[in-house]
């Protein structure tokens, strides 16, 4: 078994659409970056690239490729977790802390958890989702962006014959 962690910041942005988990939130501005910057998919990625040993995702998709420009994280996601599989590696499970002053994530985790499961080919058992305001305190606490923490275990199918 090998464990991985990822974490993730993107600052708000107006004119962009909200981006968490694969889904689309309503907010009143959404997340600037490269890709659809959708903070929490890129620290599940993080995780999974780190739990095998494979680099970041600024290795696979750096933000000087036009071909990201606007990408999905769901398919960027996509090809992380082929890679995890060609190597012999399924998910255990996934944990991830979202640290978000605003909006209300409770009304969303189910869709990002189904989501997740779907894409991690897991049970939406072994994915979990939480989320934290930081009490008005930070980067987070003043409301300029979002941070997500994510650990995942990853087990050697290999070994399990
Ligand atoms: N963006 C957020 C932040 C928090 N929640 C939920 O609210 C609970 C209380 O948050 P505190 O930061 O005040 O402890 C938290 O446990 C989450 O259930 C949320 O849905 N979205
Ligand atoms: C996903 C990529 C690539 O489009 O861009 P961003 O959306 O800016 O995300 P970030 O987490 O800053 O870094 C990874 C990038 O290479």
């Amino acid at each position: 078994m090998r464990v991985g962690l990822g974490f993730d910041v993107h600052r708000f942005k107006a004119g962009r659409p909200l981006m968490l988990g694969g889904i689309e939130i309503p907010f009143e501005v959404g997340l600037d970056g490269h890709s659809d910057a959708d903070v929490l998919l890129h620290a599940v990625m993080d995780a999974l690239l780190g739990a095998a040993s494979l680099g970041d995702i600024g290795d696979h998709f750096p933000d000087t490729d036009e071909q990201y420009l606007g990408a999905s994280s769901v398919a960027l996601l996509r090809s992380v977790v082929d890679l995890i599989h060609e190597r012999n590696y399924r998910v255990g499970n996934l944990d991830v802390m979202v640290l978000a002053e605003q909006p209300k994530l409770a009304p969303y985790k189910k869709d990002m958890i189904h989501l997740l499961a779907r894409e991690l080919a897991v049970d939406e058992m072994d994915v979990s989702i939480k989320a934290t305001t930081m009490e008005r305190m930070g980067f987070v606490g003043r409301k300029e962006g979002i941070a997500v923490e994510a650990i995942v275990l990853l087990i050697d199918s290999a070994k399990e014959r």
